[in-house]
């Protein structure tokens, strides 16, 4: 049987901005009211997934959610009709207003964790939508992603849908994000790498002092349950709470792994030495690649700015491996030395392609926060909705969606406009008909 890792990647919604909401994410807060290009987001992210499909990967979609997020405001209060409710939120409330019309769902790292057949008791692939509790913003969209992943992998006997975890600050769950699979191969039974910023319920114990800690230890031992996955093919980590003091929000800013590879900063994590020597013997006899980034050859600083770390690391059709790495690692002269230098390495690595998705790294999002990993095989795959799998005729029709639905500017104040509420909700509409995933969204239930 074959396995392949699928990346599901985050479509860039209509009312993609720059609202600053991510304390700790240095990106967002200094490009807080930045004007933005939702129409030219959407296509960068667009063109990523249709490069890597045209490198012979197996790329997906995973659709945006409805936003401004109007049945959110009703909760807190804001009535009438829905251009009241927009307009008396926008005018009373506008940071709250502002965070209800975050189109951060597009980072689709965060918006589950998911664990192969190979590594789960039952062998079915498990998903849990992350609860985000860190940020207002980002809280606002497990059960969506939930609705959509169900459309998405609506097949009981193969996938296994978990409610996200409670919503509260001790089991912050950020999703993938902060959770890697290294494996032989992808059908193999692999080693999931669970990172967590802080311990919920020992305060004794290490943590970040200036920016937050968005996922617990506790967090990432209820998803190792819920999961299924048993004592030898995990391990838990947590990151170095320095590095989260810099600007390191996630672990896939400094980390990201792939198969025999783990590529990361030397400060990343805490216990590196007895941490990796776990990771190997629960590996098994093949040897793993960590490959250390050392201070010396890249600051954190120069991580944070250029997202050398959030790439992704693909296996290629001939068994090598390439970087996805976005344009800001280019335009770094010492990031781009490392990597010219890297690939000539005795390593898997051999390749880097340079993707432009500047839109998304403005508000702290490089090529690996825009995906979400499966790991499947063929009878899995073949159960996979096939809406949601690019192709030529997917990207051209998405593309004159975008055309026809986005905006080519947008600033903050815009958000306002009750046109674009109106503007969303017939774009998403469409999708849901193009992707086949029927009612998920508030406005259709
Ligand atoms: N994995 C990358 C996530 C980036 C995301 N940024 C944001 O939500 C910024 C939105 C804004 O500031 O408008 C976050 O911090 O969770």
């Amino acid at each position: 049987m074959k396995h392949v890792e699928v990346n599901f990647d985050g479509l860039v919604g209509p009312t993609h901005n720059y609202a600053g909401l991510s304390f700790g994410n240095v990106a967002s807060l200094s490009n807080a009211k930045a004007t933005s290009s939702p129409k030219s987001a959407a296509k960068q992210g667009l063109a990523k997934m249709k490069a890597l499909h045209d490198m012979g990967m197996v790329q997906g979609v995973l659709a945006p959610q409805e936003r401004p997020d109007i049945a959110t405001l009703r909760r807190l209060g804001f009535s009438g009709s829905d251009g009241e409710v927009l307009i008396r939120a926008a005018s009373q409330a506008p940071q709250i207003f502002q965070a209800v019309c975050s189109a951060s769902s597009m980072w689709t790292a965060n918006a589950a964790t998911v664990s192969p057949g190979a590594d789960t008791a039952d062998g079915k692939v498990h998903f849990t939508p992350a609860n985000l509790t860190n940020k207002f913003h980002r809280s606002l969209e497990p059960q969506t992603s939930g609705r959509i992943l169900q459309a998405m992998f609506n097949n009981g006997r193969y996938f296994e849908h978990h409610t996200h975890l409670p919503d509260n600050e001790h089991f912050g769950d950020e999703g993938a994000a902060n959770h890697t699979r290294l494996c032989s191969n992808y059908g193999h039974a692999g080693v999931e790498i669970f990172t967590f910023g802080r311990y919920a319920f020992d305060s004794s114990k290490p943590a970040p002092q200036k920016y937050p800690a968005r996922q617990t230890f506790e967090a990432s031992q209820a998803i190792a349950r819920l999961h299924g996955l048993s004592d030898e093919n995990t391990v838990f980590i947590q990151q170095n709470p320095a590095v989260i003091d810099q600007g390191v929000f996630h672990n896939d800013v400094i980390a990201v792994g792939n198969q025999n590879v783990l590529f990361y900063h030397q400060q990343a994590f805490l216990d590196t030495e007895q941490k990796f020597a776990e990771i190997q013997r629960k590996f098994g006899d093949e040897p793993v690649h960590f490959i250390e980034v050392s201070t010396n050859e890249v600051s954190v600083e120069d991580a944070v700015q250029t997202y050398l770390f959030n790439t992704q690391l693909l296996t290629m059709q001939d068994g090598h491996m390439a970087i996805i790495a976005p344009t800001e690692c280019q335009e770094n002269p010492r990031v781009a030395a490392y990597l010219a230098e890297l690939v000539t390495r005795n390593t898997p690595i051999r390749q880097v392609h340079y993707f432009d998705v500047k839109q998304s790294m403005r508000n702290g999002g490089g090529p690996a926060c825009l995906r979400l990993r499966v790991a499947l095989n063929d009878t899995e795959l073949a159960a996979v909705n096939p809406a949601v799998l690019m192709n030529d005729e997917l990207f051209a029709r998405l593309n004159q969606w975008v055309d026809k639905h986005y905006r080519d500017e947008l600033s903050v104040a815009d958000l306002s406009d009750p046109q674009l509420l109106t503007e969303s909700r017939t774009a998403l509409d469409e999708l849901t008909q193009i992707l086949k995933l029927g009612s998920v969204y508030p406005f259709q239930l």
